[in-house]
């Protein structure tokens, strides 16, 4: 076995691979950590419930969330059963830890807090044998990879470019597959594409894992991604592939290249799109209802521009032409902010050409050679009626900006949207301070809901893992060719849709966590309705059923521990 074979033999469990593994790090040496092997119980009357409560009371000792989550991510390789029951007994206490936000702080740390591979690295300087180390690795599998989800680490959350750190995104999103949506662990292969880093503290770290070069330019990495994409097809021919936390340039030059020519999708731009898209359209409603304006007059600014800014964006106009309006006239709903200020046609870089061509589509050409370069002067300007954040700068929504929000709208619609929380616009109880108790209010990460007034305020948590898992599954299903923008739009109607009454009546945003096994049923059942609208399904047992049909082979689909 060579190493670069050898190095693929340890995945997101250990059960497809555990008598195969010899334990090698990700650069093919032997490593000096101990491999658990899942020994046989010391004493036969161990039950698994003992070991849950066990976990349970070893998590509550454990002084930190980073070392809760180091802990965690050992007991899903020896025992998923044993890890996903703990979360499925308590996922509103256990995603913060498993997923965002302590996922990020794994991830800046992952060299410092490596137990062994927990997934699949590639190498760049591997990338001319990659079809022969995917072949390879396939053919070991006792369980066919379902679900890849594959980054590059450039651009993890917003903490940048953390390299090959970006293996614990990878691990992040496929945790809450499987405790989200249902894929069965052993299906799950999370992969990072090894390219370098520009963080030179990261690459100078004497512990540091990766590749000890600077990021590879977009050309080299697309020859790279070209090789990874057609293999992965082909060794794994049903799977879903998620693209994760790529920077913008790399993100949209994927997701049009391989869109239409594989089953992918890019969670950051399409998935984000989808869950805000879902949110809008329950805020909009309450916000219309308490101020007698029409739907279609809402107005958008947006503080960033990155992929995710400009994916959200795009996916949100379906709100407006829902309501009738055409292409232009809903672009026209929407203003951006990235770090120079409003996007305009007048702006010296704009005038260049230098802009980054995924914002050039959301130019505004009406501002008449005036320069709005604050959030300040942007709301004076637009007079919104929705902020949308994703600059990944903490607390970029003050308080000035914030009281202006509610000074002009009765129930103004703030989604503070950066991951993790240390990068967050806005916190909640900010927004319910400066706003009187009246925001509409969704983040990216996770606040604890706040007694005001003699109410409980839960805030909406509009993250991705409310769609991805859905959507992934329901494409898995549907066997879809490709995963299509209206199975992306599908999975947003999906979402909102699966607000139950008492929810709306409590004024949610999004359905509570705790259903999320329910709603990505719903979401996914949306999704292969759409595959199948759209001739892109190839699951014939799935055709011809009805909604609540749809959502039944769904729920019966899903893996539990
Ligand atoms: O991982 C999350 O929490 C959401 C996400 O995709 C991102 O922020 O890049
Ligand atoms: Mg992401």
């Amino acid at each position: 076995m060579t190493a670069a074979i050898a190095r693929a033999f340890s995945a997101f469990t250990n059960n497809d691979v555990g008598t195969l593994t010899p334990p090698l790090t990700p650069n093919g040496n032997e490593s000096k950590t101990v491999s658990f092997s899942r020994s046989p119980s010391p004493h036969p009357a161990i039950t698994p419930s003992q070991n849950l409560l066990r976990l349970k009371a070893h998590l509550q000792n454990l002084p930190t969330d980073l070392l809760k989550h180091v802990h965690l991510a050992r007991i899903r390789q020896e025992d998923p059963e044993l890890f996903f029951s703990a979360i499925r007994d308590d996922l509103i206490g256990l995603a913060p830890i498993v997923y965002t936000p302590t996922v990020g702080e794994a991830c800046q740390k992952y060299s410092q807090i490596y137990q062994g591979p927990e997934g699949l690295y590639l190498s760049i300087d591997d990338k001319d044998r990659i079809p022969e180390i995917l072949s390879e690795y396939a053919s070991k599998l006792s369980t066919t990879p379902q679900i890849l989800v594959v980054t590059d680490g450039s651009r993890i959350l917003g903490l940048g470019d953390l390299g090959i750190g970006g293996m614990g995104i990878s691990v992040g999103k496929l945790n809450l597959y499987v405790a989200g949506g249902g894929v069965n662990p052993h299906g799950c292969l999370p992969v990072v594409l090894d390219m370098g880093t520009n963080t030179e503290n990261i690459r100078n770290d004497p512990l540091y894992i990766g590749l000890r070069r600077p990021r590879a330019s977009l050309e080299e990495a697309t020859e790279f991604m070209d090789k990874f994409m057609q293999a992965a097809a082909s060794a794994f021919p049903k799977a879903v592939i998620q693209h994760e936390d790529f920077y913008s340039e790399a993100a949209f030059a994927f997701l049009e290249k391989y869109k239409e020519q594989y089953r992918m999708f890019n969670d950051d731009i399409e998935g984000t799109g989808s869950v805000i898209l879902a949110g809008f359209l329950a805020a909009a409603k309450q916000a219309s209802e308490a101020s007698g304006k029409s739907l279609k007059d809402h107005k958008v600014v947006f503080l960033g521009g990155g992929s995710a800014a400009v994916g959200v964006a795009k996916e949100m106009m379906n709100f407006f032409t829902m309501q009738g309006l055409t292409e232009d006239e809903a672009r026209e709903r929407f203003w951006l902010i990235d770090t120079k200020g409003l996007i305009t046609s007048t702006r010296p870089d704009v005038v260049s050409g230098k802009v980054a061509s995924h914002k050039k589509y959301f130019i505004r050409n009406d501002t008449e050679g005036k320069e709005y370069p604050s959030l300040a002067e942007v709301i004076d300007y637009v007079q919104p009626t929705a902020l949308v954040g994703l600059s990944t700068t903490f607390g970029a929504f003050g308080e000035a900006e914030v009281r202006r929000m509610a000074e002009l709208n009765k129930a103004p619609i703030i989604f503070p949207l950066s991951n993790p929380t240390s990068k967050c616009e806005l916190s909640f109880s900010d927004a319910l301070d400066w706003t009187d108790g009246r925001v509409l209010f969704a983040s990216g990460s996770p606040y604890n809901p706040i007694e005001r007034d003699g109410l409980l305020r839960e805030p909406g948590q509009g993250n991705n893992f409310l769609v991805f898992p859905g959507i992934g599954f329901g494409a898995l299903q549907a066997g879809a060719k490709t995963v299509s923008s209206g199975m992306i739009t599908a999975s947003a109607i999906a979402l909102s849709e699966a607000l139950t009454e008492e929810e709306k009546a409590a004024g949610l945003l999004y359905p509570r966590l705790n259903r999320i096994r329910e709603v990505s049923a719903e979401v996914a059942a949306g999704v292969v309705k759409k595959a199948q609208e759209e001739g892109l399904d190839t699951a014939e047992h799935l055709r011809g059923l009805d909604h609540a049909a749809l959502v039944a082979e769904m729920n019966n689909a899903q893996w539990w521990p």
